[in-house]
């Protein structure tokens, strides 16, 4: 059998005391299209950038088609394209020149090199702008032509930080296209905070926060998970969350409460007909206004919210 594309084991980072990968353990395979989801600080990028021997891990293994990242660093670069949060290219630079460039220091072999160039400007459509300088061009632009990068050496593995940040929605959607086209020819990472995106481009994803894995499986696999409510209650929060967790055949309730006094709460529950009637007549007992009551599989978002909720946010670290 052909080695993983990707092969993370109990990876952590460090930065001084701040633990920003703590203990992942996940492995792509060959042609997937995985979307690697977490909330701002969750250790996407540290996790992508010591795949990519930007930076070495404080411990634990990370592979590219078998190949440690830092044993074979030179060789797990000639493997895959990185397109990182921020694209540094050289805004003195025509975009034709850049991925001329890029392309020798790539050692893309000078007979292939024109071709793959047109290849590039083709399917990350920027052909329009090849004569014209990068610090000229929009960030939508800039983004496509970091792809452009990313894609220039034909890598089996392209690893994308956030190639959607910044965009228009036009761009998100042409984008996504590009990525899933490129997809059936490459395993492709890709990190987004976006969850629609997700849900429209990958097969599979992986959520972290907090530096720890917590959700990894096919999006297939979710409608079949726990079923859930979503009420809109106008009351005190807490007092709610804590009531509507004592109600038999609620296993777990979350809540975007903020300030105002009529907040949505996301109950998991083991069935509908086991909670609803109990569930109403507490609400009424307790004189809440109820505004709303949805009926909900499990989908992405709610699964994510449920992740990250769960938790917290993680502090900033100054
Ligand atoms: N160079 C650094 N020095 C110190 N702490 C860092 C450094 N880079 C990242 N961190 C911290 O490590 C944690 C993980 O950061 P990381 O950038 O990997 O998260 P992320 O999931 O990519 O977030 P975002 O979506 O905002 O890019 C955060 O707490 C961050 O503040």
């Amino acid at each position: 059998m052909s080695d993983p594309a990707i092969e993370v084991s109990n990876l952590c980072k460090n930065y001084g005391p701040v633990q920003a990968v703590d203990r992942i353990s996940f492995t792509v395979q060959p042609g997937e299209l995985v979307g690697f989801l977490g909330p701002n600080g969750a250790g996407k990028s540290t996790t992508m950038r010591i795949l990519t021997t930007i930076m070495p891990a404080s411990s634990g293994i990370a592979k590219v088609f078998g190949l440690d990242v830092m044993d074979y660093s030179m060789e797990v670069r000639r493997k895959l394209g990185f397109l990182p949060e921020s694209v540094p290219i050289y805004p003195e630079m025509r975009v034709e020149e850049y991925l001329q460039y890029r392309a020798k220091l790539k050692e893309v072999d000078r007979s292939k090199r024109n071709s793959r160039i047109e290849y590039c400007l083709e399917k990350c459509r920027i052909r329009e702008v090849r004569r014209r300088l990068i610090g000229t061009l929009s960030k939508g632009y800039r983004q496509r032509v970091g792809l452009a990068d990313a894609l220039i050496a034909d890598p089996p593995l392209l690893i994308l930080d956030e190639p959607t940040a910044g965009l228009d929605p036009v761009q998100i959607r042409e984008t996504l296209h590009t990525i899933r086209e490129l997809a059936g020819s490459h395993t492709v990472l890709l990190s987004t905070h976006i969850l629609p995106e997700v849900e429209a481009s990958c097969d599979r994803v992986i959520i972290i926060n907090r530096g720890t894995l917590h959700w990894d499986g096919k999006l297939s696999e979710l409608s079949g998970t726990m079923p859930s409510l979503e009420l809109e209650l106008r009351g005190p929060s807490e007092e709610i969350v804590h009531t509507l967790g004592q109600i038999p055949g609620v296993v777990k309730v979350t809540s975007d409460a903020g300030s105002s006094d009529v907040n949505t709460y996301n109950l998991e529950i083991t069935s509908h007909l086991d909670v609803e009637n109990g569930l109403v007549k507490r609400v009424v007992e307790k004189g809440w206004g109820l505004r709303k009551l949805n009926h909900r599989k499990q989908g992405l978002e709610q699964l994510y919210m449920s992740v990250v909720l769960r938790q917290g946010p993680k502090q900033p670290t100054g």
